[in-house]
């Protein structure tokens, strides 16, 4: 049995009922984005997208699908943060009872002067930036100076910026190891991130050779999908997201389009094999290249370039397989500031042969979890319920 997860990362489908605390009211990074930039997205629409609860199917949203083939819903978050470790481990059985840790002053001198100490070269910046931002306006004196800029977000994140001319990947890769070393216990981040740049001012993000490097999560359906024998394919930041913990194989993506295409290759390759296990992908750009930088053109664009693939993918489910199509919090383009939203995660499924199956208001992402563990015939007594007989 070939299971097949995809995660659309950022694509919320509308505020969740406890939204106000996170300032995100009205936020709905689906609905604004095509309202704003429209697109059709049949293929979405014909899983079920438009029947999911708030979603626009109006003009400036999506079409109205006769012929709905897939199972459709949505999910609530029941750990408190919107990014994408929360959302990831959630997804795979883990509720976090206290939202990461945050730095909106920056990090505290007993941080840094460890970390200075680490690099040699001092730091810049250390404080709350947008990535393109904070390489104009730090950019010239890093290269002169050497010193790693460091920022950070609304997340609980510790980013590391470098000129590739200056910093070399791997020396870049080596500071955020002892960045990670040091962003432990009272300074716990969920995530110390390499933000190489290249060429000149204003400078680009070279986002192909990002790395995250998460935290160590607790035991997750991963873990107990990898245990009952089964294959779990990693692909894009999925690795790093759980820190290679319970991923038998990893698949490096530059971008989604490279995502796609590996995902639809593996995904061949798994069926031919009659292999069973989790392929589990991850499609950044959405977040990284649109959501953060308020670009709902260049959202919308990412949704039409993903739902084009979509017959392909759903051609390579093998018989009694199953594609899930997910989203793990929103970063609606068209909000204030530059950061993600507490929004409701998507749900889309597919099998072969399948009707139209409302899947309903999932209580947590966990369900994901479950249901995986269930249809993978692994053992998992943590949180979540399976929707999986939904889809026999
Ligand atoms: O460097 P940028 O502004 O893209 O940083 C964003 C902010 C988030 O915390 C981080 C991970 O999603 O990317
Ligand atoms: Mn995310
Ligand atoms: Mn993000």
């Amino acid at each position: 049995m070939l299971l097949t997860i995809i995660v659309l990362d950022s694509v919320g489908v509308g505020e969740l009922p406890d939204a106000a605390a996170f300032g995100d009211t009205g936020a709905h990074t689906l609905n604004h984005t095509l309202a704003a930039a429209p697109a059709a997205l049949p293929n979405l629409a014909a899983l079920g997208l438009g029947r999911v609860p708030t979603v626009q199917t109006s003009p400036g949203g999506l079409p109205e699908t006769p012929e709905v083939r897939g199972g459709y819903g949505r999910m609530r978050e029941v750990s408190p943060g919107k990014d994408t470790s929360t959302g990831h481990w959630e997804f795979m059985g883990v509720q976090l009872q206290h939202p990461f840790q945050v730095f909106p002053e920056g990090f505290p001198p007993a941080v840094m002067d460890r970390f200075d100490a680490a690099t040699g070269r001092g730091h810049l910046c250390n404080r709350p930036y947008s990535g393109t931002d904070v390489i104009r306006d730090f950019g010239p004196e890093h290269l002169e100076t050497g010193a790693p800029i460091v920022y950070t977000s609304a997340d609980s994140v510790f980013q590391i910026a470098a000129h590739e001319d200056v910093v070399p990947l791997d020396t870049l890769y080596a500071w955020c190891a002892a960045a990670r070393e040091i962003l432990q216990g009272e300074f716990a981040v969920a995530r110390v991130i390499a933000r190489p740049f290249r060429g000149v001012f204003p400078f680009e993000r070279a986002n192909e050779h990002r790395r995250d490097f998460s935290l160590v999560p607790p035991p997750t359906v991963l873990n107990a999908i990898e245990d009952a024998g089964r294959s779990v394919v990693g692909i894009g930041k999925i690795p790093d997201i759980y820190a290679d913990r319970g991923i038998t194989e990893s698949i490096h993506t530059d971008n989604n389009a490279d995502g796609i295409a590996k995902t639809l290759a593996r995904m061949r390759r798994a069926a031919q094999a009659d292999e069973s296990g989790l392929i589990f992908t991850n499609l950044v750009d959405f977040d990284a290249k649109f959501g953060h930088r308020r670009d709902p053109a260049g959202y919308s664009g990412a949704l039409a370039e993903f739902d084009a693939a979509l017959p392909e993918l759903l051609a390579a489910v093998p018989e009694g397989g199953a594609l899930l199509i997910l989203s793990d919090h929103g970063n609606d383009p068209t909000w204030r500031g530059s950061d993600h939203t507490r929004e409701y995660g998507m749900l889309l499924a597919y099998r072969p042969g399948i009707g139209a199956v409302d899947l309903g208001e999932r209580a947590t992402f966990a369900d994901v979890g479950a249901t995986a563990a269930e249809a993978l015939g692994a053992q998992w007594t943590g949180p979540g319920e399976s929707f999986w007989t939904l889809l026999t």
